[in-house]
């Protein structure tokens, strides 16, 4: 499998694209006209410095308004495109693309089409060139590929092909089994791009929305898999426009668009068994099971009051590291581990963010298969050294530069808290408060690097995406959305923050990245659980009155009910038959803090509805007194 990417897709000059394209896999990139033209240098340069990058121009692209004109503009349109051909030469490419003519002055016309290729095939075949055509989906007389396909057919020259854009054929839902009818030689080159469903006029949505397969909601599998159908095996070809990738890093854009191909085309081959599909092969999507654990990188000072708030939360220490200053708490199956150690990733963890959570362990059924799918998918190994008597325990780096580490059952890995671990009695320490499991963690990052995560996560782990939600925050919008495996035994939720001004973004300015915001605590009885946490001296977070008043109308609550829930300060939701209760704890530090669920009759949200009065009553606690408003 060939992959490349149009130069439009990332941000920078021609010469940090190159690099980042270059450093992320691609085998080849399209040379969008306009870098070109805005680059200090000659053709002969720029191809020069692609090939220097191990890289091939796949196209150069993109010639407008040429076909079906009347004159003069036919023949200066002619003039230009052997203007372009020689800059074809001279970058070292031999396929040029041309777009469906959206000039007012166009005329159309199939047979009055097919000549102007005709002529322009035979130009182009003196100098040995190519040439393909694609079908906006604004086009003015041609925005269906089935019609560009015609006026190929009809072109017969083996120099003129045709040009697949997954965005214009999927954006006007037009039948991808159209695709299987046409041979595979005469597709030049195949163009992939996703985009999320959303109403609007179709060129706004391709310049500004797309993004890469597997990040929107566009059905480019369907369209990959006609494709291979036909017995194309030519360069897949990534074209997004998309204003926050113009504005990202080359660098993660880039290895976002790696990865985004090589999970399109395992899935294609796990659909198409019949078709040789050339992908690397990998172990499929990863079952996760849930959470292992959550460890914070701590110094000493700030571990103690980290361990004071376990403790209110019913933790008690259950076993001190062999060899390291490190210590697993534990409730229920929560293991919460606390790190102080001088050195390694943890150490360092805690130079850069401070004390924060510096790496997640996920229960799987196979840890090394996990890896190996991780690393199929570009991502990056984790490793550090292993001390005498410790597991090596597979491990990845994940996004925003934590750690991820994988547990199965297969091995002693599952063993690992009594291997690595001296077990500590923990008698003194208040009862349990009811805690379970962990339900979900947070990540809060910024908003332009919510799909990197997305498609990280989807693409790793056999887990979907829930649609984005908007939460308010008195300081600017929040936008949420969760990874959760099909049976819930994994969610993650994932918040971006556009301003900093909101706590999600004061939190990652403080702690210097995204990172891991909150921990919440599944329970099976949230009263029993918060009679326990105020036994053991825990406090929660103080909810408004004026909440509760609304509560109470919006559910029909009985007021006996709603004035329980007032009285713990629980927040609540209802979802058809379901019920979900929360609960949470102070902030610590810059804006981290626990949240204690319980979850009925089937609920399968988050209380999203709830996240603007939980964040108001945060950003009250934090504000100290004698403080403006902000
Ligand atoms: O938006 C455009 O004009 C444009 C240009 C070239 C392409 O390949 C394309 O898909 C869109
Ligand atoms: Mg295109």
């Amino acid at each position: 499998m060939k992959t490349s990417i149009a130069t439009v897709s990332i941000s920078g000059d021609l010469r940090e694209k190159l690099a980042a394209i270059a450093a992320a896999g691609f085998d080849g990139v399209e040379i969008f006209e306009n870098d070109f033209l805005a680059f200090d240098g000659g053709p002969r340069d720029v191809g020069r410095m692609v090939r220097d990058h191990g890289l091939e121009i796949t196209l150069f692209q993109p010639f407008r308004d040429f076909e079906g004109m009347p004159e003069p503009q036919r023949s200066r349109a002619f003039d230009r495109a052997e203007r372009k051909f020689d800059v074809m030469q001279e970058l070292g490419t031999d396929l040029m693309l041309v777009c469906s003519n959206v000039s007012p002055v166009s005329l159309g016309g199939i047979d009055r089409t097919a000549d102007d290729f005709n002529e322009l095939g035979e130009c182009a075949a003196k100098r040995g060139l190519r040439v393909g055509y694609e079908a906006l989906a604004w086009g003015r007389h041609v925005s269906d590929h089935r019609d560009a396909w015609e006026i190929v057919r009809r072109t017969d020259r083996p120099n003129i092909g045709l040009i697949l854009d997954s965005f214009h054929t999927l954006a006007r839902k037009i039948d991808v089994n159209s695709i299987r009818a046409i041979p595979g030689d005469r597709i030049f080159i195949v163009q992939l791009a996703d985009a999320p469903l959303i109403e609007m006029d179709l060129l706004y949505w391709s310049r500004h929305f797309r993004n890469m397969p597997g990040e929107g909601d566009l059905p480019v599998v369907d369209f990959m898999r006609a494709v291979a159908a036909t017995g194309y095996d030519g360069p897949l070809s990534l074209e997004i426009f998309n204003d926050q990738f113009r504005g990202g890093s080359p660098k993660s854009i880039s290895v976002d668009g790696r990865r985004s191909l090589l999970y399109l085309m395992d899935k294609v081959r796990r659909l198409e068994p019949d078709i040789a599909i050339d992908v690397p092969s990998m172990p499929d999507r990863i079952e996760a099971s849930g959470i292992e654990f959550v460890e914070f990188a701590a110094d000493e000072a700030e571990a103690q009051e980290l361990a004071g708030m376990f403790r209110t939360l019913g933790f008690a220490p259950a076993g001190r590291h062999i060899s390291k200053d490190v210590t697993v708490w534990r409730q229920g199956g929560i293991n919460l581990v606390i790190n102080t150690e001088r050195e390694g990733f943890a150490h360092s963890s805690y130079l850069v963010h401070g004390t924060s959570v510096c790496d997640i362990g996920l229960k799987v059924e196979n840890a090394s298969a996990t890896v190996e799918r991780a690393r199929a998918l570009v991502a990056e190994p984790f490793q550090q050294t292993v001390g005498r008597g410790e597991l090596k325990i597979p491990a990845i780096r994940s996004v925003g530069g934590g750690v991820m580490h994988f547990i199965d059952e297969k091995t002693e890995l599952a063993r690992v808290w009594d291997i690595e671990f001296t077990p500590l009695a923990g008698d003194e320490y208040p009862a349990a408060a009811g805690l379970r499991r962990i339900d979900h963690i947070a990540q809060t990052m910024n908003y332009e690097e919510m799909l990197t995560w997305v498609l990280f996560y989807t693409s790793i782990f056999a887990t979907d995406r829930t649609p984005m939600v908007d939460v308010v925050d008195p300081g600017g919008l929040i936008r949420s959305q969760a990874i959760e495996s099909a049976d819930g035994d994994l969610r993650i939720t994932l918040n971006g923050a556009e301003s900093r001004r909101t706590l999600a973004g004061h939190f990652i300015a403080e702690s210097f990245g995204s990172a891991v915001q909150h921990v919440a605590f599944l329970t099976e009885d949230i009263f029993a659980t918060a009679k326990a946490l105020k036994e053991n001296g825990f406090r929660s977070l103080k909810i408004s009155r004026n909440y509760y008043d609304d509560l109470e109308a919006r559910f029909g609550l009985e007021a006996g009910f709603a004035g329980r829930l007032r009285e713990e300060n629980i927040l609540y939701d209802r979802e058809g038959e379901g019920e979900y209760f929360q609960l949470y704890s102070p902030n610590y530090g810059e804006g981290f803090f626990f949240e204690i669920v319980e979850r009925r009759g089937g609920y399968t949200g988050y209380g999203a509805a709830n996240a603007q009065f939980r964040i108001a009553a945060q950003k009250r606690a934090l504000r100290p007194k004698g403080m403006p408003r902000q």
